[in-house]
């Protein structure tokens, strides 16, 4: 899949693991290049030979040796002693097969600011590279002692003007300093020897700190990659994109989940991360989804039927059974219900799904329009597909894995109902009559360490956009939550993540033994009657203090009825400015997975400043929770 127009890299101190392991996960994810970082040859028995070896072995390029740093500016003796250090590493470059070598701006103390000096010294440098037939890239560090902004690096790599002297743009050094990208377009692409990218939520603190633990994958931070990558195309740069992310979550993960993400955030950032970029035309596009078409369970019979239990409240039943398996069509609504699907087969994926997680969501159906391209947008992005032996008759839903080895399927929304027919010939009971449902959102809760590879997931395999990270407080610990979302919101997924041990999100992914779906948000026109009606017929509901609606009554000065109401039915409340959200949670089926009931009035948020108040509220049932 590699295209000649965009070549792909990553620096080796992006991933975790020994250089052997690291070099093998960067080719099997498919990354044409790599840079070497110097700590990763120092701390490996390979010789720089044997890492030439492996590497022409693997396919890979090697791309760049990195950093050198402190090389302008010095003072004698250490200037004679920087320059012998060089020539040592032109060595190694020449063993390891590379001819290019990234320069970092002096952060020496004992750097002299003299413009004229860094280009003399770096024109020497040049120098004595291009005698070995090599060359240096030069790189403004955002913290850089003199040079810290790319402007500044280009305009002295443009004076000196040595034919082995180029540039090296790095996205966080220009974007963490706001630098405008149209100032990209000034620099020569022949002098552009590199580019290295990374992306970063917006934090206020300290250039160094902020890049070396918290840079992540195009598509997962804020940083405005489209337009610093647009504008480097536009002068015509042919060369390599390289992934450069500093970052500890991710040096604690798996190296080859992490090259993974990486080579998927480059493929999403070539067609663009928040617009099509130029080359989008020719990518298979973000999989544009209609809404979700159903949510699977699987169970044994015995969950199936407490699982029930929760479901007759809110209103489904059972419509119809699949025309051959054990595996039972609820619905609610009459036209174009809402669909949960409950599996109870003693074989195939549900039932070991079932055999792992205990009664869960195994699958989620997505109606999207255009399949086969869903499948090419899924493979572009070497998102692994799902494929069952299917039996005879049955119709084909393709599928990839998601979330904590959980399906995806994709639907075809032009034959959706075609395909429930047929799938589903053998009619049970009626819809209850009732107010209606939609799937208003699917709640997912995973380690703190899989969350930006599961954000990423979502951002570069669907046409989705994702919701500012929010930090919720439990009872017990901090949870990080973020959404992602379609445009007219008919899909939308919440996933949270948990660093702290005891909280609600921790001890489900212990009880659940992996990240998955933790709850699941209907919408309503009317929720007190789905309330009552839900309330009636035994749904056990979340219990909410009475502290918690004294509060709303001062904070909003809402009617006293209104208050007695929603009191009366545990509903929480939101306002954002004359929007309105109203909520309700059963208690947790299974100690799992539990339902959400909301009404919408113009709001577009989850109610986060409830949050504490509901995980507090499910904490009391937590067995040990001291209240
Ligand atoms: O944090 C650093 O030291 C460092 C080193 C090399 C780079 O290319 C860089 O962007 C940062
Ligand atoms: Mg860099």
């Amino acid at each position: 899949m590699t295209n000649p127009a965009f070549k792909t890299s990553i620096a080796t101190v992006s991933i975790s693991g020994t250089l052997d392991a690291k070099l093998r996960a960067i080719a099997d994810a498919g990354y044409d290049g790599a840079e070497i970082f110097e700590n990763d040859l120092l701390s490996t028995h390979l010789s720089a030979r044997e890492i030439a070896a492996m590497m022409q072995d693997l396919g890979l390029a090697c791309t760049m040796f990195q950093p050198f740093r402190d090389l302008d500016g010095l003072p004698e003796p250490q200037r004679a002693r920087a320059f012998d250090r060089l020539e040592r590493k032109f060595d190694v470059m020449q063993e390891l097969g590379t001819d290019l070598l990234l320069v970092c701006s002096s952060c020496s103390p004992l750097a002299d600011c003299d413009r004229e000096r860094t280009i003399a010294d770096l024109t020497e440098a040049a120098e004595r590279a291009a005698a070995r037939g090599l060359r240096l890239g030069y790189e403004a560090l955002a913290w850089g002692r003199h040079v810290h902004d790319h402007r500044e690096a280009w305009g002295i790599v443009r004076d000196a003007d040595h034919p082995a002297l180029g540039l090296v743009l790095d996205s966080f050094h220009s974007l963490s300093r706001k630098i405008p990208s149209s100032s990209i377009g000034d620099i020569r692409a022949d002098k552009l020897f590199i580019v290295q990218v990374a992306d970063a939520p917006m934090l206020d603190m300290d250039h160094l700190g902020w890049s070396r633990h918290f840079r992540s994958m195009p598509g997962q931070g804020d940083f405005p990659l489209d337009d610093w990558a647009g504008a480097i195309r536009k002068i015509g740069y042919q060369g390599y994109w390289s992934l450069e992310i500093f970052n500890d979550r991710f040096r604690a993960g798996s190296a080859s989940g992490v090259a993974l993400d990486g080579y998927r955030a480059l493929r999403l950032m070539e067609g663009g991360i928040t617009r099509p970029s130029p080359s989008a035309a020719a990518l298979p596009p973000r999989v544009k989804t209609s809404g979700v078409e159903f949510i699977e369970f699987a169970a044994s019979h015995e969950e199936a039927e407490n699982l029930a239990a929760m479901l007759r409240p809110l209103g489904f039943r059972p419509t119809a059974r699949h025309r051959s398996k054990d595996v039972t069509r609820w619905t609610q609504g009459v036209e174009d219900p809402v669909n949960i699907v409950i599996n109870c087969e003693p074989e195939g994926l549900a039932h070991s799904f079932d055999v792992v997680h205990g009664a869960s969501v195994c699958a989620l159906g997505l109606a999207v329009d255009d399949v086969p391209g869903a499948l090419a947008r899924a493979d572009f992005l070497r998102v692994p597909r799902f494929q069952q032996a299917l039996a005879p008759d049955e119709w084909p839903i393709p599928s990839v894995r998601g979330v904590g080895g959980s399906l995806i399927y994709f639907v075809d929304a032009a034959t959706r109902a075609a395909m429930w027919a047929h799938e589903f010939p053998h009619a049970l009971e009626n819809p209850a009559p009732g107010p209606r449902l939609r799937i208003d959102h699917v709640a997912q809760t995973m380690q703190y360490e899989e969350f930006l590879s599961w954000l990423l997931f979502y951002v570069a395999l669907f046409d989705v956009e994702k919701t500012p990270q929010l930090d919720i407080a439990d009872p017990m610990g901090l949870i990080q939550s973020q959404a992602v979302e379609n445009a007219d919101r008919s899909v939308r997924f919440t996933l949270n993540g948990s660093l702290a041990a005891q909280s609600l999100t921790s001890r489900f992914i212990q009880n659940y033994f992996g990240a998955g779906v933790q709850h699941i948000a209907f919408a309503t026109d009317d929720i007190m009657a789905v309330a009552d009606a839900a309330h009636a017929q035994g749904l056990p509901r979340l219990e909410i203090p009475r502290n918690y609606f004294d509060d709303l009554e001062a904070r909003w000065g809402l009617e006293p009825d209104l208050i007695d109401a929603m009191a009366a039915r545990d509903i929480l409340y939101d306002r954002d400015g004359e929007a309105e959200y109203l909520q309700f949670y059963s208690r947790a089926f299974a100690r799992r997975v539990f339902f959400e009931v909301v009404e919408r009035r113009g709001y577009a948020g989850y109610g986060a400043i409830n949050a504490p108040i509901r995980l507090a509220a499910q904490a009391r049932h937590k067995p040990d929770f001291p209240d």
